[in-house]
């Protein structure tokens, strides 16, 4: 039953085809493109030809022949659509936490007299300790943390209020915020706004310009599939560039970098947050990988995505174990991002038995197995498949076998 109501779904999916664009390893349910998307096959060419003949063969030639110099410009203009900003405002260069570095430190220097930056506690972690560390740096007078609970961000909201930095998904719960609603009443107060969208570019719509967004930063390894460690982006609203000055001040952000003036002079426009050489291997792949956005509704995509996250739900009440699998992600499927998270207390032991049955979920401590729904690879089939086998492993209870129990470095 369960079985033909995906394959129905799998037959009217209209971004059903796209997923031969990936590399999916034979007998594996990967529902962990949330955290590393997979190999899409024009990035593993374009790896092949930027080793074997850009680097090997046309050697330092290919700053200019193959536009090494251009790539965190073009990767920024294949990102800005996915995120709903127009061209000039999107840079990509190194990763989340150093961008936020700089954007939080320029960003405090454009509100003079207000010092707080305020997040959530349940924030990603690395987003807190870059507020940390920028308060040792600093001096608290200049910049003191506030955290608050999800629940009481608006609340929190006043005029002592500098900065607000949230993540629009929560990396545990999927918890989607109100990106418009929140940046609004952000902005009524003078506070100015700065999104991590790690768990949402290319997850779901996300709309930067319409929601007159400051700032944002965010990683294009998850659903962007660019790459493990594939560089981050940084979005400066063009209102903020002429003002905005970021501390990491670098040759590759000075207006003439090879006239190599001893005086910085940043180049006009969010290329200023370039500070070193880019990564060119990793940003050729990115590259290469996001050109596939081009051909992607990211309408069809949040259909898809949220059909996925009710369907899972559906299937593990089919196989019983909605009892087991506490959901700790919102209800409504409009109020998540693209994953689901469950409350087990032998989450980490059952997620490393899903895995060795072909099931690729992940696991955060202390006790939350999560879930990622990548709608341009991922079936309907795969999902009810991925149910049963976690039937199957919760049943005969082999996720008790030491084994599983046993911590990997990386979960
Ligand atoms: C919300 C969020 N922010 C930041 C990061 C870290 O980004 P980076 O490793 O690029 O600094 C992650 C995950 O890695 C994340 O989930
Ligand atoms: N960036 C990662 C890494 O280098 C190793 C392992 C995992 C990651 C992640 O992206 C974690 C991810 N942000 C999360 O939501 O948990």
């Amino acid at each position: 039953m369960m079985l033909s109501i995906a394959q129905n779904l799998d037959e009217q999916d209209i971004l059903a085809p796209l997923r031969e664009q990936f590399y999916i390893p034979a007998n594996t349910i990967y529902l962990d493109g949330n955290s590393l998307g997979p190999l899409p096959v024009a990035a593993k060419e374009r790896a092949i030809d930027v080793v074997n003949q850009q680097w090997g063969d046309d050697l330092i030639t290919s700053w200019n022949k193959h536009a090494w110099i251009d790539l965190p410009r073009q990767c920024g203009e294949l990102i800005a659509p996915v995120i709903g900003a127009a061209p000039g405002q999107v840079i990509c260069c190194d990763s989340i936490s150093v961008n936020l570095f700089k954007v939080l430190s320029g960003a405090l220097r454009m509100q003079a007299g207000r010092n707080k930056v305020l997040t959530t506690a349940d924030n990603f972690p690395t987003d807190i300790y870059v507020i940390e560390g920028l308060k040792q740096q600093l001096g608290e007078a200049n910049c003191e943390l506030v955290l608050c609970e999800e629940s009481d961000i608006e609340a929190q909201l006043d005029e002592s209020i500098a900065i607000l930095l949230l993540t629009q998904v929560n990396f545990r719960s999927g918890r989607l915020l109100d990106m418009q609603r929140i940046t609004e009443l952000a902005h009524a107060r003078g506070i100015l706004v700065v999104w991590d969208l790690a768990h949402s570019a290319g997850a779901l719509p996300v709309k930067l310009d319409d929601c007159k967004v400051d700032f944002a930063v965010g990683c294009t390894y998850k659903y962007l599939n660019g790459g493990p460690g594939a560089p981050a982006f940084i979005y400066v609203a063009e209102r903020h560039q002429s003002a905005f000055q970021q501390p990491l001040s670098g040759w590759m952000g000075h207006a003439t970098p090879f006239s190599f003036d001893s005086a910085y002079t940043p180049v006009a426009g969010v290329k200023q947050n370039l500070s070193g050489t880019p990564a060119v291997i990793a940003m050729s792949v990115l590259e290469a990988a996001l050109k596939l956005w081009s051909n992607v509704d990211m309408l069809q995509v949040r259909q898809k995505s949220m059909a996925m996250g009710e369907f899972f739900l559906e299937c593990l009440k089919a196989c019983g174990l909605d009892e087991d699998f506490t959901c700790v992600s919102p209800d409504a499927a409009t109020e998540r991002g693209s994953q689901l998270a469950f409350q087990h207390e032998h989450a980490y032991a059952i997620c490393q038995a899903w895995i060795d049955a072909g099931v690729i979920a992940d696991f955060r401590a202390p006790d939350l197995l999560r879930i990622g729904f990548t709608p341009l690879y991922i079936s309907f089939e795969e999902l009810w498949l991925a149910a049963e086998k976690l039937q199957k492993i919760v049943s005969e209870q082999t996720y008790l076998a030491p084994k599983y129990q046993q911590k990997l470095a990386v979960t």
